[in-house]
């Protein structure tokens, strides 16, 4: 198989869980590189928790993650640390440190991997403050200062902060109002398109899977029960698709596609 055709990241076999009670159980799901794939699924049907041991916050209990063909489960620490090194990671609600102003926020992943100076840094987290769309006044305040979708958008100049191939996005525009969701959406698009990423988001947000995302993984029964494009998945009959999709939101949010 060429690099080109290599799913950038492959979920084989996964089984998650918490004590007794199993999230995850013969999941697979690949990762294509330069694709923004939206995941779906009811609540509680381990979205998030997905997302978190994709990224290796969580141990699989039976499975593999593999980036690039590498299982990342085998990776030495420091192979391990420059892959991190290369994800940027937007959580539910911007989780910033509260502490720390914009500014320090996106500095602080450079902090921990890299040793350029601090003038340097601060440019550099400047300049990905303005490449999200939050105006010069935005790297000297701090989190309580900022709007929701402020808020998001600082969060996601510090998932940008050291140049990652992919992003991976837990709810970004959940708590947005419809302009400034779109608007968020219209931003990751942009962002993929100009800097080459690769892009995960979970989300609960039907506009945004109409808007921007290439395919749309369904998570129900533990695994992934369909990962195709929109237009396909308006064709599953898979009840909670069917559901989801035909429902009174799903009607409206392709209507609303088709003008
Ligand atoms: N740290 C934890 N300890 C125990 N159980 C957990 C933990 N984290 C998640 N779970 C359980 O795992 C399941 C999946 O949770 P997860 O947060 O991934 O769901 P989700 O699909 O993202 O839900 P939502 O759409 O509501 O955010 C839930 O039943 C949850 O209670």
């Amino acid at each position: 198989m060429s690099a080109a055709s290599t799913p950038l990241i492959e979920v084989r076999g996964l089984k998650t869980a918490f004590g007794t009670h199993v999230v995850h159980d013969g999941l697979n799901l690949e990762v294509r590189r330069g694709e923004i794939m939206g995941l779906v699924g009811g609540s509680g049907t381990g979205k998030s928790v997905l997302m978190n041991t994709m990224i290796g916050l969580k141990r699989p209990d039976a499975g593999e993650i593999f980036y690039n063909g590498r299982a990342l489960g085998k990776m030495a620490d420091r192979e391990r640390a420059r892959l991190e090194s290369h994800w940027g990671v937007l959580f539910q609600g911007g989780a910033l440190f509260s502490a720390l102003t914009v500014r320090e926020n996106v500095m602080a992943p450079m902090r921990e991997h890299t040793d350029l100076p601090r003038a340097l840094m601060a440019e550099l987290a400047d300049m990905k403050i303005a490449l999200t769309g939050l105006g010069p006044e935005a790297p000297a305040k701090f989190p309580a200062e900022l709007s929701g979708g402020m808020k998001k958008r600082a969060g996601l100049a510090r998932a940008l902060a050291l140049d990652p191939d992919v992003l991976f996005l837990d709810e970004p525009t959940a708590g947005l109002d419809p302009i400034g969701a779109a608007a968020f959406d219209s931003l990751i698009r942009e962002l993929r398109d100009a800097l080459g990423l690769t892009v995960f988001i979970v989300t609960h947000d039907l506009d945004t899977l109409f808007a921007i995302c290439d395919r749309v993984a369904v998570l129900a029964e533990k695994r992934c029960v369909a990962v195709a494009p929109i237009d396909e998945l308006l064709q599953n009959e898979h009840p909670w698709i069917r559901e989801y999709f035909r429902g009174p939101r799903g009607r409206a949010a392709t209507m609303a596609r088709e003008g």
